[in-house]
């Protein structure tokens, strides 16, 4: 990269996490800056960046060549990245923090937004803050859950579970397990077969039962590795468990919700007699600062 790709200007950067799946948000209104993989990846470092799951630039849908043509219903466009600088159509957690991003820098005030993504808008709510000041919850539609037909399976190590095929406009794997210890260290990517299930790779959720309409979860994010949070994966794991528990809201004709339980949080989801699924949860920014230019414009 060379320094004209950013300009000299320090860019600025904002920090935020949801349920602790955190993001480096780059605000870049008119589409000027261009990040490629390797500046995600070193931004995303935690240890020689500033350190996160993912990234997200905030930019303007008309700015934007995969979002022009839904800047008439979506403003702003949620351009995720992984960690290892890979583009993902979508990103639960992430959605609910660009939500939040937006209401500070006085784009959107508490109440419904519409945010463009990869998988197309997505309708968010910011829910006023409370007396004491404690930020609102942020409830997401996430679109509609789509369960490939075919069976699929996860491995870890000699051990292997049948998983179930969930997309949310991002691929997953939910695997029920006896105890979320099974899983390992998840320093690495579960095996997922047929591998030509998930052309694209995919994310692995393992979840376990903590009670009536309660699952807990550890994930393998595709591009970021192990993360605290998964929005999408929640979302996968609760049709999963509604299916699994003989419940589908579409042909039953009402909705149901799960506690879904994450390593850093809790998000509850209901899917709809719709068939929309929709999550709500927290979104917390927790700095604002500048990149400097040079280190950006320097490669390694
Ligand atoms: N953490 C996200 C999902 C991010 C994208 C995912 N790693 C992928 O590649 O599909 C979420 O909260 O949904």
């Amino acid at each position: 990269m060379t320094g004209t790709r950013h300009g000299t200007a320090a860019l600025t950067f904002l920090k935020g996490h949801g349920t602790e799946n955190d993001f480096v948000i780059v605000p870049d209104p008119d589409g000027r800056l261009d990040l490629s993989a390797a500046d995600v990846a070193r931004l995303c470092d935690r240890r020689a960046g500033i350190g996160g799951d993912g990234l997200l630039r905030v930019v303007r849908s008309a700015a934007h060549p995969e979002a022009a043509a839904l800047a008439a219903e979506a403003e702003w466009f949620m351009d995720y990245r992984n960690s290892d600088g890979s583009v993902a159509e979508m990103c639960g957690n992430g959605v609910r923090v660009f939500a939040r991003y937006l209401q500070r820098a006085g784009h959107a005030e508490a109440g419904d937004l519409a945010i463009a993504t990869r998988a197309g808008v997505r309708r968010a709510h910011l829910a006023k803050d409370a007396e004491d000041g404690t930020p609102g919850d942020v409830t997401v539609r996430m679109g509609r859950a789509v369960l490939p037909a075919g069976p699929v399976a996860v491995a870890v190590g000699d051990r292997s579970w049948p998983a179930v095929h969930v997309s949310m406009g991002n691929p997953h794997a939910v695997a029920f397990v006896a105890d979320l210890d099974q899983a390992g260290d998840l320093l690495h990517a579960p095996a997922v077969s047929p591998a030509s299930a998930y052309p694209q790779g995919v994310n692995v959720e393992f979840v376990v039962d903590r009670g009536p309409r309660h699952v807990a979860l550890r994930v393998h994010e595709r591009g970021s590795g192990e993360t605290r949070s998964c929005g999408t994966g929640a979302c996968a794991v609760m049709v999963a468990a509604a299916r699994r528990d003989g419940m589908d809201p579409a042909a039953d004709g009402q909705p149901v919700s799960y506690v879904v339980d994450v390593p850093g949080g809790r998000l509850v989801i209901t899917e709809h007699a719709d068939g929309e699924v929709e999550m709500t949860g927290p979104a917390v920014i927790v700095a604002e600062g500048a990149i400097d230019p040079d280190w950006l414009a320097v490669r390694n």
